[in-house]
Parts: C-alpha cells; structure tokens; sequence
C-alpha cells in the first residue's frame, strides 16, 4: 500500500513514524518547509515539497493546519488517483467539505489524533464521509490503529472527540504541571516531583484502564474521611476546579465546531 502524508509537522511526524514501526515502508512526505524536509529525511523518510507527489498512493493522509486545508485540495483533487482514500486529521474540516472538491470516486475519511501516537499510546476518532466503503473504511482504522486505539463515531460526534482526545494530552499536562510546581512548592526538589508526579499519572491511567469501576469509585478508594485526599477534593471542589475543567473542554468542542 503506497501512502502519502500531506504536512510532515508534530502531527504528520508521529504518523509517520507509527505507520513506519508497524511495518508500512512506501511513504512519502509531502512537506513545503525544507529545514522540516530535512529533518525528516535524516529520520530516513522519503519527502517531497510539491502536492502532486500524492499521484499513485493509495491512501492520503492530510495533516497540515486546518486553515491550509483550502489551499491544498485544489491540487490533491487533480493529482489524486481516482480510487484514493483521503484521510484528513485537520481539526474542525468538515468530510462534505473535502467531497466537495475531490472527485466522487475519491474515499474521504476524517479522523481525530492525538499526540501519544508518537509512541503507539494514541487515540483516534474516525468518521466516514458519505462515500466510503466498509473496506475502505477498516483499511484506515487498521493503518490509524498503527499509533492507538481507534474508535469510528459519527461525525457529528467530531467536536466532542476533538475536545476529549485531541486535545485530552493537554490536559493531563496541564495537571502533571500543577503537581510538580505544588510538589516541589512543599519541599521536593524537581526531580523527585516530576518523578512522583508522573508515575502517579501512569498507575492511576491504568488503574483505572483495567478497571471495570468509574473513575468516582476509584477515587472514593482513595480517599479516607477527613483525611489528606478529601482535604484537596474539597479545596478543588470549593475552587470550581470540576467546573472549570467541563467548561474548558466545553471551550474546545465550541472551537472545534468553529473552525469547521
Ligand atoms: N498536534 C496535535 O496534537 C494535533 C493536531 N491535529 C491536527 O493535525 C494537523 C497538523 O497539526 P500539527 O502537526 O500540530 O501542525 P504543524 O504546523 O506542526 O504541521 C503542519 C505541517 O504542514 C506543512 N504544510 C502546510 N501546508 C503545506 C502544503 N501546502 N504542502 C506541504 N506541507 C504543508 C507545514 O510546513 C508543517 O510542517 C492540524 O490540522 C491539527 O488540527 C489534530 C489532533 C492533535
Ligand atoms: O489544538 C488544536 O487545535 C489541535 C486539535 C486537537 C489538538 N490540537
């Protein structure tokens, strides 16, 4: 299967990268920038500058900013084969949107990333447009699967996974932040809190991965009356901490719909 990934930035890099470890060895690059083209190509992966490097692949991913989509589709629909599928990853572009440029026999997916993928930990959202095979369509969540999970919604669905997954990473770093920075404010030096912090992140991840109760339940485990733990929940509740978290991700969703 001969693949091209339009926009070899963070997000097409770790693609790249993902589908290039499970075993995909005919890639091409198509990235303008040529510091990032030579990056790249040190990383051992074939490039290309021009859009019309996409003719032959079978499968196109597109992943450069969602306000570069326009100017990219004029050239995919008259380079494309006929019997391509397009995989768009551009937060926020809707699939009617790309149909109605590329021509009809043209497969056109769109799939929601996040950055984990960059060590196979990532998660996927994938909607079909309105012309796509079952067959197509498991191609794309077996070549996504490469990074992650994959889960198909229906695009409907797209803003909410955006603002959940896409985005998600952001959150969690945010968080891992806030408990370094209050770590080593009560006396840790950096290390140990980036330590505690981060292996506190992963043991409760999968903590909570491989358990069949909500995360409410979980936490309630920890938290013994009056002690330290309700002493923070408290404080996080008093501080609208809860709140501002959903209406953060509210904020995404609200931007993710805007973009589009
Ligand atoms: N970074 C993230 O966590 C996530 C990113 N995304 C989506 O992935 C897409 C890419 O995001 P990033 O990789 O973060 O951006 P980026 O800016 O790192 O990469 C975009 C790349 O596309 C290249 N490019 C732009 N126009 C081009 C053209 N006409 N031909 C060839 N190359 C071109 C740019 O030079 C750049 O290297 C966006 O649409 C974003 O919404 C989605 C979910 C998560
Ligand atoms: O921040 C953004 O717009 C992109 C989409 C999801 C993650 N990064």
């Amino acid at each position: 299967m001969r693949i091209a990934v339009v926009g070899g930035g963070v997000m097409g890099g770790t693609l790249v990268e993902a589908m290039a470890r499970a075993g995909h060895d005919d890639i091409v690059v198509v990235e303008r920038s040529p510091e990032r083209r030579a990056e790249l190509e040190a990383q051992g992966r074939a490039t290309a500058a021009d859009v019309e490097a996409v003719a032959g692949a079978d499968v196109v991913l597109l992943v450069v900013k969602p306000q570069d989509v326009a100017t990219v589709l004029p050239v995919l629909a008259s380079a494309l084969d006929p019997e391509a599928t397009v995989v768009s990853l551009a937060a926020g572009v809707r699939t009617a949107t790309i149909e109605e440029t590329l021509p009809d026999s043209v497969s056109v997916v769109r799939a929601m990333p996040n950055t984990p993928a960059v060590i196979g930990r990532g998660m996927f959202g994938v909607s079909p447009g309105s012309r796509v095979s079952d067959d197509r369509l498991d191609t794309v969540v077996d070549l996504l699967g490469s990074g992650g999970e994959v889960v198909v919604v229906d695009e409907s669905r797209q803003d909410a996974v955006t603002a959940v997954s896409g985005s998600g990473p952001a959150y969690v770093f945010y968080l891992a932040e806030q408990m370094i920075e209050a770590g080593i404010d009560a006396g840790l030096d950096p290390e140990a809190a980036r330590t505690l912090t981060v292996q506190t992140l992963l043991g409760s991840a999968e903590l909570l991965a491989g358990s069949d109760d909500p995360p409410a339940e979980l936490r309630r485990r920890v938290t013994s009356p009056n002690g330290t733990t309700h002493a923070a929940i408290t404080t996080f509740d008093d501080r609208g901490v809860g709140e501002g978290i959903r209406a953060g991700v509210r904020a995404a969703a609200a931007r993710s719909a805007e973009l589009g």
